[in-house]
């Protein structure tokens, strides 16, 4: 029985525990914080809890003759707290069900085989082991001369504490979680500034797709600044000023600063194994590996984009590739990715803009929501669905939508972009109606009703 040892208990951790134990493995799972990881404590549970609460009070503002107040903050914290704790408690019930050792310490190498582990109380142990799976996470980054301070300079983690709501924010960051805030909080009614560095915001979504997110944004009234990198934040105790490079200063009461996430490997002394790794993460090949055979690494630790079904898709790849049992590398894996702002933005598979730089000959199939009449019954029916598909074969390639609940479309679509569907499948495909399935029929067959 080889013994394995997961360092990190985020949602990459505990699945690759989970997975090794069914698999018959000898499994330690160690986590320095909490279980659950900063997924469950810090990042994707608040910012999901505050999300919920806006998408339900944009569900109900079309019944409404007046907007509904917003809910209060203490509320919001008590719920933030009591599901991190349901889903932290419920993964140790999984783990030690699954004959998982659980050790709460801060992992660091001596040498290729073992392991020091430090207690919070400085007792120390070491931990021999055959295969190390490491899953320690990613950090946000700051600019030097810009710290949160969880008052009135916020970042993700602050949001879990947040005691009052700003009378104007600013936001730094035109990615992922610059996006479902500024959403969160234009919904909230606080008037908001969206401040990135490039000249587009969500760089990493196709161009169409992000333009249209942008310009929603700005018709609610959030003022956009792109090609504004920002080189200094201050804040005086009664408001935030920000300094951009090319010298104009934004006035706001809170800034929040969501400009990207580097790999966390600072305490596990990977020196002591001849491993290093930049700010991206270790480096990993198609199932997970490092440069060393029995060292394996996945999660945002080995890199972005940084979503927990892309890392828990990782660890399954990883622990049966240790384990020496059957399995396909990650590439095989499709995994969508979701922005759970208002209205939604989500992919799957090659974007249009991808396929074109790759001069792949490719057909762009469209559909407005607004041509369905499930997006039609609800707050709003903005946005668009788009396929990919390869022109000669008629593969589906890929799909990007934005619109109310698009996750869960491009959720559908991903299970025909992984089964090679093909035009002909898609125009078999018959969802229940009304959903946001339709807009496929419509897309594929070009007309609606
Ligand atoms: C605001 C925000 C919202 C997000 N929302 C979503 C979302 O809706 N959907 C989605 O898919 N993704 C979302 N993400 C991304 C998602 O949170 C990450 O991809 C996910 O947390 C990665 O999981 P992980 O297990 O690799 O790392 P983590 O969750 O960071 O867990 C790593 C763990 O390792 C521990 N650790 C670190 N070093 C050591 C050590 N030396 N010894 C012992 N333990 C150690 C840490 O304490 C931590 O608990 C969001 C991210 C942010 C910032
Ligand atoms: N729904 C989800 O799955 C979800 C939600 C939130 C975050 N995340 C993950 O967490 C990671 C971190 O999110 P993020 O939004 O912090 O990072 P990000 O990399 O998505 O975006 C950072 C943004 O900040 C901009 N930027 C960088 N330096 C700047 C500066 N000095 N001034 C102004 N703008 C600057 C960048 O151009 C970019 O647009 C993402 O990679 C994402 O995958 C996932």
């Amino acid at each position: 029985m080889p013994r394995l040892v997961v360092i990190g208990g985020g949602p990459a951790g505990v699945t690759a525990a989970l997975e090794a134990a069914h698999r018959g493995a000898q499994v330690t799972l160690v986590e320095a914080a909490h279980l659950g990881g900063r997924a469950t404590w810090h990042s994707l549970v608040p910012s999901k809890v505050f999300l919920s609460a806006a998408e339900a009070l944009g569900t109900a503002r079309p019944w409404l003759d007046a907007p509904l107040p917003r809910p209060p903050l203490a509320l919001l914290r008590e719920r933030i707290h009591a599901l991190a704790v349901a889903q932290s408690r419920a993964q140790q019930e999984a783990l030690i069900h699954a004959g998982v050792t659980l050790v709460q310490a801060v992992a660091a190498f001596e040498s290729p085989h073992i392991l020091r582990l430090e207690g919070e109380d400085g007792r120390q142990m070491r931990l021999e082991f055959d295969i190390a799976i490491l899953a320690t996470g990613s950090e946000p980054i700051f600019l030097p001369q810009l710290k949160p301070d969880g008052k009135r300079l916020l970042a993700p983690r602050a949001m879990a504490h947040l005691e009052t709501w700003p009378e104007h924010l600013i936001m730094i960051g035109g990615g992922v979680t610059g996006s479902e805030y500024v959403s969160f909080f234009n919904q909230m009614g606080v008037p908001t500034t969206w401040v990135t560095d490039l000249p587009t915001f969500l760089p990493r979504v196709d161009a169409d797709v992000a333009a249209a997110f942008a310009a929603i944004m700005a018709a609610r009234g959030v003022a956009l600044y792109p090609n504004a990198p920002v080189e200094a934040a201050e804040s005086d105790g009664q408001g935030v000023r920000v300094v951009l490079r090319d010298g104009r200063v934004l006035e706001g009461s809170h800034v929040f600063i969501a400009i990207g996430r580097q790999a966390d490997t600072a305490r596990l002394n990977l020196a002591a194994v001849g491993l290093s790794a930049s700010r991206r993460g270790l480096v990993v090949d198609a199932f997970g590996r490092t440069a060393l055979s029995h060292i394996y690494a996945i999660g945002d630790v080995a890199g972005p984009p940084y979503t927990v079904n892309r890392a828990q898709a990782q660890a399954r790849v990883a622990v049966r590739h240790a384990l020496g049992l059957p399995t396909l590398p990650l590439d095989a894996v499709v995994t969508a990715e979701a922005i759970y702002s208002d209205p939604q933005v989500a992919q799957v598979g090659l974007g249009e803009d991808a396929a074109r730089q790759q001069g792949r000959m490719v057909r762009i199939l469209r559909a407005d929501f607004a041509q369905g009449l499930k997006p039609q019954l609800g707050a709003h029916a903005q946005g668009f669905l788009k396929l990919v598909v390869e022109a000669q074969s008629g593969h589906l390639l890929g799909a990007a939508a934005l619109g109310s609940h698009a996750a869960e479309l491009i959720n559908a679509l991903a299970v025909a972009v992984q089964m090679r569907a093909t035009l002909d499948d898609l125009a078999r495909w018959a969802p229940a109606y009304p959903t946001l399935g339709d807009l496929v029929g419509i897309a594929v067959h070009g007309y609606g009703v």
